[in-house]
């Protein structure tokens, strides 16, 4: 029989502080593995700084954790080799150290309704009593000479302290659980907790010998010994089964704060939610929670990866940490570092900067509309695609500064390829200056390459220069670039058309004597009988070019504040913006087809009363002229496109017909 050393009461103040806990967040009794093993890898850490300092001399051994599992006991166990503890020890840190936290952790929340804390951290030790009738801790201090303890407690606060016979250093805290608390015994729920919340502590866990989390915890090692395998692998253990991430930042500070972390920009799609944040958040390598909402700009939301700090407070509930000093100058710092990673990547690879431009851009944007530091520092790097054919970029191009701090590793996850002339990319300013002489503060943009096609042609073949602004964020973008270039106006290709497109068409002013009417009326109103559509503006215009067959006989605008007005209200309904009944057909009078239809249509009044088959004719091909100039603004629906082929069928037989007379 061991000898007993001491039996006695714990001293706490709040009375019955054991149902409280076993209440305390009933969902949430999972976390006393979490609180076992952090004291379990504390006791090891220890183990380690006595022995640096000469406090220990003895065999320390290879540090191990070992979780033990008794079905038929009921127990569950954790060991340790760590530092132990002498019997004053026990006394001290688990009678009073122990209990005191656990009381001062109730006594703040027992009343709170606010279940939303982050991290239920602090209750330590005496979590345990959430999922145990009883718990032994068997301890043998690394202190020469020291005689092992056997602690126990069933979960009064009554407690007793014998000598035992542990021959072995360090600690083992053994839990005869609750009737209620038996799926605690099952090693797949071990796994899967040790998993979640101790996977990258740095001692191995050990199930029946098998180690059981993964240990190395990349974001506390140095950026220097990682290489980007490395980064990927992590990634790819992160997030299994997605696709490679962009690129990455290594955040690595000590000072004002302590914070390590490795973010990656993962290829953004329009489905993702990026309200709903993917970044874990770690203290001390335990896994605190999946997302971090409150401590990162919402813009980084985007971004997945790890961020670990001891600076940000967990026993506080998620509103509080939002407006906690330290955790705003904490996401200041990670937007700035992620802002720096880009200026770098802007500025030492150009290529892979541009690459990526897709996705990063539109993340960018994100950041520039909802966060004004943000903006300011990546207002010089925000690029566009253009239709000018500027040089290829090169690493010479106008410096950024970037600020680095030792220690931030910056890495880009495809190395740099071959130059290659690809397409071109400009800055709104490069824009500007550009184009100055040509068309001060304005600028031309496209939203969609393939439907905006023969707009964009049009101003290419003047030699206009055409911005893309085609990722599901640029409507919005644009807005926030209006406000934020106020003089300078921004025209999609297809609302309106520059001065310098259109040449001053002689002709179409010249009065028909037979009809009283110039060409130009006598257009318009040829369309307008054909087309019966009261709400349409029909322009008549002569499209400069060189080769008028290269341009298009007529096309569809659709003005600037039209569209947007449009657009705005279809997002206030929630729907798909409609193509308004409100629009221009531009008639471009100096195209040879326009031509003929002028004479096919005079031919026809000539002779004869009513309705003549070249009258017919006429109006079936202005028509189908609306019709073709339509469709690059948006599809058919099944009338119209039936009638469409119905009537491109008609018009083929008759002309057939005619050229074969
Ligand atoms: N496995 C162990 N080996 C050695 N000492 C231990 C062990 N477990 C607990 N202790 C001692 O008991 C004390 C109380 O532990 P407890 O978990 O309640 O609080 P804590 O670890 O100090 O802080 P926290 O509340 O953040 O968990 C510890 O500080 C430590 O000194």
């Amino acid at each position: 029989m061991a000898t007993i050393l001491e039996q006695g009461n714990i001293s706490i103040h709040t009375e019955n502080i054991f149902p409280i806990i076993k209440k305390w967040l009933y969902s949430d009794h999972e976390i006393f593995l979490r609180e076992l093993i952090s004291n379990a890898v504390d006791a090891i850490q220890k183990l380690k700084m006595v022995s640096y300092a000469g406090e220990f001399s003895g065999e320390a051994g290879e540090p191990e954790i070992q979780i033990t599992l008794d079905k038929d006991k009921k127990t569950l166990s954790v060991s340790d080799n760590g530092i132990g503890m002498t019997a004053e020890e026990v006394k001290k840190y688990l009678n009073q150290v122990a209990f005191s936290s656990a009381e001062e952790f109730v006594e703040k929340y027992k009343n709170s309704t606010d279940q939303q804390i982050i991290g239920h951290f602090g209750l330590g030790f005496y979590s345990s009593f959430m999922v145990a009738a009883r718990v032994d801790v068997d301890t043998l201090s690394y202190r020469e000479g020291s005689q092992a303890v056997h602690w126990s407690c069933d979960g009064s606060t009554e407690f007793s302290l014998e000598e035992s016979d542990r021959a072995q250093r360090g600690t083992t805290v053994t839990l005869t659980l609750q009737e209620e608390e038996l799926e605690y015994l099952e090693p797949y729920r071990i796994k899967q907790l040790v998993k979640t919340y101790c996977d990258f502590m740095p001692v191995p866990i050990k199930l029946d010998g098998e180690q059981i989390n993964r240990q190395k915890a990349p974001w506390k090692e140095s950026p220097s010994n990682l290489t980007k395998e490395d980064y990927l692998e992590f990634y790819r253990y992160l997030y299994p089964f997605q696709e490679e991430p962009l690129l990455w930042v290594h955040l690595n500070t000590d000072y004002p704060f302590v914070v390590n972390g490795i973010l990656y920009f993962p290829k953004l799609k329009p489905d993702v939610d990026v309200t709903k944040g993917q970044i874990k958040l770690f203290c001390n390598q335990v896994f605190v929670s999946d997302n971090c909402e409150e401590v990162i700009p919402r813009f980084l939301l985007p971004l997945r990866g790890v961020i670990d700090s001891v600076d940000i407070p967990l026993n506080v509930s998620r509103s509080f940490l939002q407006n906690d000093r330290t955790v705003r100058r904490i996401a200041d710092y990670i937007a700035k570092k992620v802002g720096d990673r880009l200026k770098e990547l802007y500025r030492d690879n150009r290529e892979e900067y541009v690459r990526c431009w897709q996705d990063l851009g539109t993340f960018v944007k994100f950041g520039s509309i909802n966060d004004d530091k943000f903006k300011k520092q990546v207002e010089d790097i925000l690029i566009y695609r253009s239709t000018a054919e500027l040089k290829p970029t090169t690493a010479e191009t106008p410096a950024v500064e970037v600020q680095s701090e030792e220690g931030d590793a910056w890495q880009t996850v495809t190395p740099a390829s071959e130059a290659s002339p690809g397409p071109s990319y400009t800055t709104i300013k490069e824009y500007l200056e550009r184009n100055q002489s040509r068309h001060e503060n304005r600028v031309f943009y496209c939203t969609d390459e393939v439907t905006q096609a023969t707009y964009v042609e049009l101003h290419k073949k003047q030699g206009l220069e055409v911005l893309f602004m085609d990722s599901f964020i640029d409507t919005h973008f644009i807005s926030f670039l209006e406000r934020e270039y106020s003089e300078v106006k921004f025209s999609r290709v297809d609302s309106d058309l520059d001065d310098t497109l259109i040449e001053k068409d002689q002709a179409a002013d010249i009065v028909d004597p037979k009809t009283n009417q110039t060409r130009g009326e006598q257009l318009k109103e040829l369309f307008q009988k054909a087309l019966n559509r009261p709400k349409l503006i029909i322009r008549t215009e002569s499209l400069k070019s060189d080769d008028p067959k290269g341009t298009p006989p007529a096309i569809v605008l659709l003005p600037e504040a039209l569209r947007r007005l449009q657009e705005m209200n279809a997002l206030m309904q929630q729907q798909l913006a409609q193509f308004p009944e409100e629009h221009v057909l531009l008639v471009n009078t100096a195209h040879p087809l326009i031509q003929n239809l002028i004479n096919l249509n005079q031919g026809s009044i000539i002779q004869a009363e009513g309705q003549s088959a070249s009258n017919e004719l006429a109006d079936m091909i202005c028509q189908h002229v609306y019709d073709l100039a339509l469709m690059s603004q948006k599809g058919f629906d099944a009338e119209g496109m039936k009638a469409f082929v119905e009537r491109s069928n008609e018009v083929l037989t008759r002309l057939t017909e005619q050229a074969a007379k």
